[in-house]
């Protein structure tokens, strides 16, 4: 890590071998404690697996790799690879407030799910709630068109919890735009302290004031428009347990729907798009469904490679009253636990999908074909041993790295 330098951590920079729109990096360079911060040493990766991490394809010159050397994921459980992940193009998102005959299902040219074995869809009727109005609100300029980056990270800091202000612990980090200074507090031989400035650049970053909804304005909103046309897109937030994953992610996937639901109602209206709902969660290396008494799921490639969900409940779902009481059943089903830095923390990996089908030329004898989907992923909590305390050891997972405690990553 260059002390003093800036590092810049971009799209341009994230294009590693991660699919489309999923990727996952974090971590955060010799930090030493101070205030926020803790002891220990780390190093940005990108990886799907947390205990094995793969450095970013840009290098690590401090590592003695060059920028275009590439770096292997190491597959495992969440190894995206293995999905059939579309691109979001670089360019204009094609089909947006066009006529349906642009999306090429008439020629069967669409997505193809069938080959994805999920469980039998549930349909749960509601009334709507929310009146057709709403849906029918004009959405903004912006998402007509607005050009994609394949990989988009954000960094979010949260404010000092109460246990960090009665300690006196001290804010060590400065956001300005998009970048973030770290304070770090060295002793030299002499025992006298100075402080090495440490800046990171990232696509956006936020600051402690930040409301839920400009993070979501600043990461998923812009890919939703997207997901009508052929795109599969994974937002997650990656962090230190206590950082602030879930109370950034939680409020996500409804917002999405509102966005996605006004989109169906209004510019696709009468087009045949439907949405379906599923969560899941993984624990302790297995799968289970959070909206079907977490009954065991098994995960499984067929004969072309692609993961198969076997046995997830898919609802079909079309009001976001619905959906809120959905996300709530999910959540409540959830592992947690208690670690050091966090009392209710996540101990499992959720895995919350927003997926739009549509009928291939309407024919309702027919299953819809899957158009596009939208993954939201709180991961677990990762901690240092210091974190761990007697609570976790049944449940804590065995990331090697280490962070700075007040500020967690949030990928689109
Ligand atoms: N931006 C924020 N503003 C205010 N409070 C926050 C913010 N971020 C997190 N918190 C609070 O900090 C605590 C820890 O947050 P949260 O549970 O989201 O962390 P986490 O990263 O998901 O932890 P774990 O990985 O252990 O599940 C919660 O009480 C939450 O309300």
């Amino acid at each position: 890590m260059n002390a003093g330098g800036r590092r810049r951590y971009t799209s341009e920079q994230l294009l590693f071998d991660v699919p489309a729109n999923a990727a996952t990096a974090g971590g955060a360079g010799r930090w030493t404690q101070r205030g926020g911060l803790r002891r220990g040493d780390g190093e940005i990766f990108v990886s799907v697996d947390p205990a094995t991490p793969a450095r970013l394809r840009g290098g690590d010159a401090a590592a003695g790799e060059s920028p275009g050397q590439k770096h292997q994921l190491s597959p495992g459980l969440l190894d995206l690879h293995a999905f059939d992940t579309e691109l979001i193009p670089d360019f204009q998102v094609q089909g947006m407030y066009d006529g349906a005959e642009k999306f090429g299902y008439a020629n069967g040219e669409g997505f193809d799910d069938s080959d994805m074995s999920f469980g039998t869809d549930k349909k749960m009727s509601k009334s709507a709630v929310f009146a057709e109005s709403n849906y029918l609100k004009a959405f903004p300029e912006k998402e007509k068109a607005a050009p994609v980056a394949k990989i988009k990270v954000v960094v979010r800091k949260r404010p000092l919890n109460k246990k960090e202000i009665s300690k006196k612990e001290e804010d060590i980090i400065d956001i300005e735009q998009n970048s973030l200074t770290v304070h770090e507090t060295k002793l030299k031989v002499d025992l006298t302290e100075y402080v090495e400035k440490h800046g990171f650049v990232f696509d956006a970053v936020l600051d402690e004031d930040v409301s839920n909804d400009e993070v979501y304005r600043e990461t998923v909103e812009p890919v939703v428009p997207a997901i009508f046309n052929r795109t599969k897109a994974t937002c997650f937030a990656y962090g230190q347990t206590g950082s602030g994953k879930t109370y950034t992610m939680r409020p996500l996937p409804l917002k999405a729907s509102q966005d996605i639901l006004r989109l169906m109602h209004h510019t696709y209206r009468n087009q045949g798009f439907q949405l379906f709902f599923s969560f899941f969660e993984i624990y302790g290396g297995k799968l289970y469904d959070l909206l079907n008494e977490r009954s065991k799921l098994c995960m499984r490639e067929d004969g072309k490679q692609k993961v198969c969900i076997v046995g997830l409940q898919e609802y079909r779902v079309s009001d976001l009253e619905t959906i809120k009481e959905l996300i709530e059943r999910g959540n409540a089903t959830r592992s947690t636990g208690t670690t050091g830095a966090n009392e209710e923390s996540s101990r499992s990996h959720a895995i919350l999908q927003l997926a739009i089908k549509r009928r291939v030329d309407g024919n309702e004898s027919k299953p819809p074909r899957l158009a596009g989907k939208l993954s939201f992923i709180d991961l677990a909590g990762s901690e240092r041993g210091a974190d761990t305390n007697e609570n976790d050891k049944q449940t804590r997972l065995s990331y090697k790295t280490f962070y700075v405690r007040n500020i967690h990553y949030v990928f689109c």
